[in-house]
């Protein structure tokens, strides 16, 4: 892809100028015909950079963008509702359930998360009792929770069947069979809320640096936070919310199975106003839990084990995710060097953007 020559836009974050990054879009209508140049660019796109727009804005994907609307309807009661309603069943596994803010490393050094989440996995909707706070398990809102699931559930397979194509890959190389619905996996629908927080006097602040252990992640969000490092790039910049879309981006498993060609998205979400609630749906499509990779290390691992192995570097404290292997939070991405010293490997806080942030991340 050609290095673009845009000056990029900066926003005003913590005293200094931050930039904005800019981003392909992909249409979701084009993509779902297979149109040859619009499946090349989302090749394009996954290689070189890991993430990009999705345009639901056509009549195949609107109905994703009033599933949206409905989620963060059920998300604002939810999050609403007393701590002992929303904790009924705490968190489950790590793919299913509540956590209360600051179960987390937030994104600066010495802070706790500043979210609160809830879970609901795409094996767990479909069973006849799902583990599901009372507040939201009547019947409307399971439906909301069944389409917002499952709409997401075919926009990613949409897009892997995309990428199989536009890689040439055909019968059990394609990556939907890897996918199979049918088949037990830790794909799951997150619903975040970001309590208001100010970095110069809260202690729970925004989701620390990570990589996704999805193979795709498609998220939405209608305001400002998420902060993109893209390949190469000395710095984090913000992506900006655009209406009619989702923010698409590639994790750790769709790199391994691509044999690490594309780029899994260094990411986290800082808060850009800190008087703000946010609010953030994140679908995360996740390989069957069988399916064997090569890790960043060399390692043979099924993408269940890879997902608890992460999930457990996730919620230790920075002193145990210091003992990782260094490839575990960013999946094997590198960082460019940028004023300070790389942080992936390192524990000790260094200075980002002005500020202290955590070494390992979210
Ligand atoms: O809240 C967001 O915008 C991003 C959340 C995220 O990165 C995650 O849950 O993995
Ligand atoms: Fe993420």
């Amino acid at each position: 892809m050609a290095i673009s020559t845009e000056i990029p836009q900066t926003v005003q974050w913590q005293g200094k100028k931050v930039p904005v990054y800019p981003m392909e879009t992909i249409d979701f209508s084009r993509l779902l015909s297979q149109e040859p140049a619009e499946l090349e660019r989302l090749v394009r796109c996954c290689q070189d950079e890991g993430y990009f727009y999705l345009d639901l804005q056509n009549i195949d994907g609107r109905r994703m963008l009033d599933d949206q609307q409905e989620t963060l309807k059920l998300m604002h009661r939810f999050f609403e509702s007393p701590l002992e309603a929303k904790n009924e069943f705490g968190l489950v596994s790590p793919h299913l359930g509540y956590e209360p803010v600051g179960s987390r490393t937030g994104v600066l050094a010495n802070t706790k998360d500043g979210y609160e989440m809830i879970k609901v996995s795409r094996d767990e909707i479909q069973k006849s009792s799902p583990h599901i706070p009372a507040v939201i398990k009547n019947s409307p809102d399971i439906k909301v929770l069944e389409n917002a699931i499952a709409g997401s559930n075919i926009v990613t397979k949409a897009i892997l069947s995309g990428l199989s194509t536009g890689l040439g890959l055909t019968g059990a190389s394609r990556f939907e069979n890897s996918h199979r619905n049918d088949r037990p996996s830790t794909s799951t629908l997150a619903m975040m809320h970001y309590i208001p927080s100010d970095p110069a006097k809260d202690h729970n602040i925004g989701h620390q640096k990570h990589t996704d252990i999805s193979s795709l992640t498609l998220l939405f969000s209608e305001q400002w936070g998420l902060q993109i490092r893209p390949p190469g790039a000395r710095e984090f910049g913000f992506v900006e919310p655009r209406p009619g879309t989702a923010v698409v981006n590639v994790g750790d498993s769709l790199r391994f199975a691509s044999g690490h060609t594309m780029q899994s998205c260094i990411h986290r979400v800082v808060p850009l106003d800190p008087l703000e609630h946010r609010y953030s749906i994140a679908y995360f499509l996740r390989a069957e839990n069988a399916t064997m990779f090569t890790d960043s290390e060399g390692r043979h691992i099924t993408a269940g084990q890879w997902h608890d192995e992460k999930f457990f570097a996730f919620t230790s404290p920075p002193e145990l995710q210091a003992l990782a292997p260094s490839s575990m939070i960013l999946g094997g991405m590198t960082e460019e060097d940028d004023e300070v010293a790389p942080v992936a490997a390192a524990p000790a806080p260094v200075t980002v953007n002005g500020l202290k942030e955590t070494a390992v991340g979210a």
